[in-house]
C-alpha cells in the first residue's frame, strides 16, 4: 500500500490508529510498537524517511467529527489513501478527496488472520516482512497475544 501511495503522491502520513489501545485481542501492540514496526519494514525496503511521516491517533467516541479529530494531528494533507469503509465514509462526509488501492493479497495479508496464527501456534512469520517478525520475537509479542487470550499454558 506504502508503494502504491508513493508512485501517486510526493509524501505519505501514515495514521497508526487506535493508538491508545495495547495490550487488547485486536490491538496487542503500543503506537511506539506500532512505530518501530513500520519503520524497520520501511527501512527493509529502502523506502527513505523523508518520504512519509507516522502519527499515532487515538479513537474517540464520535465518528462523525472523527476526520475532524485526525485533521488536527496532521499536516495539511491532498488525499486520504484507505480501504476501511467507514473511514472512507468520514473522509468524504468531510470533504477530502479519496484514494482507494486495491487488494494485495488480503486474504492472508491481515492482521486478524496474523493474530489468529499467533495464537494457535501456527505460521505467522511468512506473513509479515522479516524485520517485523524479529522485532515481534524480540518482544516476545507473539507470547503476549496468547497470554491476552489465556492460552498461554505456562
Ligand atoms: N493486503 C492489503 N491490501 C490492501 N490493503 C490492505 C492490505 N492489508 C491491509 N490493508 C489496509 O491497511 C489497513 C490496515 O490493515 P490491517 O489488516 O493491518 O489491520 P485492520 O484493518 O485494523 O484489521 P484487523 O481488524 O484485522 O486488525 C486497512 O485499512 C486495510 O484496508
Ligand atoms: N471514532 C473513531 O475513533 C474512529 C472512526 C473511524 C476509524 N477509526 C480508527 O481508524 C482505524 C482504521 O483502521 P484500518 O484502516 O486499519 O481499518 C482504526 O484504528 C479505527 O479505530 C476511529
Amino acid at each position: 500500500m506504502v508503494k502504491w501511495g508513493l508512485e501517486r503522491l510526493d509524501e505519505l502520513i501514515i495514521l497508526i490508529g487506535s493508538a491508545q489501545e495495547s495490550h487488547t485481542l485486536s490491538n496487542p501492540f503500543t503506537a511506539g510498537e506500532r512505530i518501530e514496526m513500520i519503520r524497520r519494514a520501511m527501512k527493509a525496503e529502502g523506502i527513505p524517511g523523508d518520504r512519509y511521516y507516522l502519527i499515532p491517533v487515538p479513537d474517540i467516541l464520535m465518528n462523525n467529527v472523527w476526520a475532524y479529530h485526525v485533521k488536527m494531528y496532521v499536516p495539511s494533507f491532498e488525499a486520504v489513501i484507505a480501504r476501511n469503509p467507514l473511514v472512507l465514509r468520514l473522509f468524504k462526509e468531510a470533504g477530502s478527496e479519496i484514494l482507494i488501492p486495491p487488494s494485495f493479497h488480503r486474504e492472508k495479508y491481515n492482521s486478524t488472520l496474523i493474530r489468529k496464527n499467533m495464537i494457535t501456534g501456527e505460521k505467522w512469520e511468512s506473513l509479515v516482512p522479516g524485520e517485523v517478525s524479529d522485532f515481534i520475537k524480540s518482544i516476545k509479542g507473539d507470547e503476549r497475544l496468547r497470554e491476552i487470550v489465556g492460552t498461554d499454558k505456562r
